[in-house]
């Protein structure tokens, strides 16, 4: 179901399809700016008013002068009205946003968040919601103003004198002829600006993140290379860049400056003068306002750009939104008993790729362990993550307790499948409080216990605030089997009856391994277990074993049974033992000798 923002989000591609929701207020803001510069416009005519009573036998112009102060005033109030009401409804647009976007992402498909990666959302989520906030507050006042002043003027100068009103306009519209060849280019030239800004902006992002990796495994040279691609890159775009709008921009000043139209207004109105048809005090009352008509179209050059950039967030955001959350059953059914059951289970990852799995189906008993092995890419992590519907499956059904987990409610799965996952992620809070995410509401004994089941509670009592030590903070800095420990008593603490594990590829120490195993098989105990194995060694004692390659299940039984097939298992078994032997004979040298030759 679509939220009514989304559904005013999505009625048009765009700005003014995001804007929709606040659009009353943006109205709001751009009347009053466009009031308030007719305002300023109103001043201008009353001072054309005191010159003219300024050429009078017996001039008063107090009156006018007045006017034209209580007009200015008005203006300055009006553009202050329309600044605040701007910047109040930018804050109400980027709250919704945020809002409405979080919300969504809590619908969508995990294997989505997967996919998208992290810094493509957060870009979304930040930047792109915090250019349109700058839009609205500061861009739709000026585009109000920018598109109200040229028309009232024009329309004041017809009333006042329709031939230099047509001057005038004729010099507009030149200039704007000679702007827009000058910017032909323009568009095409901003788009690759925007595409190498992009591109700098991912250089360098990548170069951060990976300089632990670069400055291990390399000299600089080659992996300083694609950032500085990209900075050279960049560098003549903008050279470009600069060259072609300075040549415009000179001469958009030049053009939309007031000198040609004063000019153009001079040389007619001293013919017109001259011929008796046009008094002086007219003439003085055109050359004040008119000139002014062509210079307020220059906030629009800029408009123009703030219209694109704001345009392409706007796309982006939408195209977020629109991503289709993951279909809830009208009628949630609950799950009876912790088995689970793959039947024919077939999966790809786009609708025009291939499938990565063909026909899968198994049963896991309730609190039977199941170990997923097989070669890399042969789909163990997919079989584990479909589990929890990361994605959906394009053919069979998943079921636990009987149900198919298309048929329960989002909360009634999470209730059911605790996970712990190579990639720990802990939020920077307190221990305490990272171990109870999932609940809450567990007290502190509990969650002593959780970590003392997890052989973590003697490595956190360590810290220099014990469990209250905020993780990542100085002193709060674990090692990559400490938070995995930690994950391990969450997912503990949430006594989910099944658990997906994907085992660690590898162990920092033998202590912390021992550590992990035994904190492993604390969490196993007694539930429902799928285990993606990358170490052979911690299958054996699996209840199940499923080998697949290519997507298929191509072997299954215990240990014994799949090593007396002599088939796959068989051969990454013995490949396995050939690593072993082959590493047992590197550290215990034979014949007094350290080489394994
Ligand atoms: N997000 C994804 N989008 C598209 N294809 C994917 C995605 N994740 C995995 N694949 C593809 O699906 C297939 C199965 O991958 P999967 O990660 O399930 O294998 P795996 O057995 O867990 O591998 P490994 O042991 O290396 O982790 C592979 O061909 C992989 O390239």
């Amino acid at each position: 179901m679509k939220s009514p923002l989304a559904h005013g989000m999505l009625s048009k591609p765009g700005i003014w399809g995001v804007m929709a929701p606040v659009m009353g207020g943006i109205r709001g803001a751009m009347a009053l700016a466009a009031l308030g510069s007719m305002a300023t416009i109103g001043a201008v005519v009353v001072l054309a008013l005191v010159v003219h009573e300024l050429l009078q036998s017996d001039p008063q112009p107090a009156r006018w002068m007045v006017l034209a102060l209580l007009l200015t005033a008005v203006a300055l109030i009006l553009r202050g009205a329309s600044f605040t009401l701007s910047h109040l409804v930018a804050f109400r647009l980027e709250t919704m946003l945020r809002t409405e976007l979080a919300e969504h992402l809590a619908r969508v498909p995990l294997g989505f968040l997967l996919s998208s990666g992290s810094g493509a959302l957060t870009k979304v989520i930040q930047d792109d919601v915090k250019d349109l906030h700058g839009f609205v507050a500061d861009s739709t006042p000026l585009l109000g103003r920018s598109v109200t002043a040229p028309v009232v003027t024009l329309v004041v100068l017809l009333v006042i004198d329709w031939r230099l009103a047509l001057v005038a306009l004729g010099v507009l519209l030149a200039g704007v002829l000679v702007l827009r060849l000058a910017m032909r280019d323009h568009r095409e030239l901003s788009e690759r600006y925007d595409a190498e800004r992009e591109r700098i902006n991912g250089a360098v992002i990548e170069f951060v993140q990976a300089m632990p990796v670069v400055r291990t495994f390399d000299d600089g040279s080659t992996s300083f290379r694609r950032y500085h691609q990209a900075l050279s890159a960049f560098h003549g775009v903008l050279a470009h860049w600069v060259e072609a709008s300075s040549t415009s921009g000179r001469l958009a000043m030049i053009v939309l400056s007031p000198l040609p139209t004063l000019i153009a207004l001079l040389v007619a109105g001293s013919l017109l003068f001259a011929s008796g048809s046009l008094s002086f005090a007219v003439w003085v009352g055109v050359l004040l306002i008119g000139t002014g008509m062509a210079e307020a179209l220059i906030p629009l050059m800029w408009l123009s750009g703030f219209i694109r950039k704001a345009n392409g967030s706007a796309l982006r955001i939408q195209s977020l939104r629109s991503e289709p959350p993951l279909p809830e059953p009208l009628s949630a059914q609950q799950p009876v008993g912790s088995d689970i059951v793959f039947d024919s289970v077939s999966f790809a990852y786009g609708e025009r790729s291939g499938d990565v799995l063909h026909e899968v189906s198994f049963c896991v008993p309730a609190g039977t362990v199941t170990a997923l092995v097989g070669p890399s890419g042969s789909g163990k992590s997919t079989v584990a993550r479909l589990l929890p519907r990361f994605w959906d499956v394009r053919a069979g059904a998943i079921r636990i307790g009987g149900v198919d987990v298309r048929h329960m409610s989002a909360q009634t799965l999470m209730s059911h499948v605790a996970f712990v996952f190579q990639d720990t992620f802990l939020f920077h809070d307190t221990i305490a409080d990272n171990i109870r995410l999932g609940r809450p509401d567990a007290t502190m004994a509990e969650v002593e216990r959780a970590a003392r089941a997890a052989q973590a509670h003697d490595f956190i009592v360590q810290l220099p605030e014990g469990y209250e030590t905020r993780a990542g903070d100085r002193g709060g800095r674990l090692s990559g089997g400490q938070r995995q420990r930690i994950t391990i008593a969450r997912a503990i603490l949430q006594d989910r009856p099944i658990v997906v594990l994907d085992e660690a590829t590898a162990f920092a120490d033998p202590e912390n391994e021992v550590a992990l195993v035994s904190a492993l098989a604390h969490l196993m105990r007694g539930r429902t277990v799928i285990l993606i194995a990358h170490r052979l060694p911690t299958v054996q004692d699996a209840d199940q074993i499923l080998v697949l390659e290519g997507g298929c299940v191509v072997e299954r039984g215990c240990h014994g049974e799949l090593l007396a097939l002599k088939g796959l298992y068989r051969r990454l078994w013995n490949t396995y033992e050939q690593a072993q032997g082959w590493s047992l004979q590197k550290i215990r040298p034979t014949g007094g000798t350290h080489d394994t030759h």
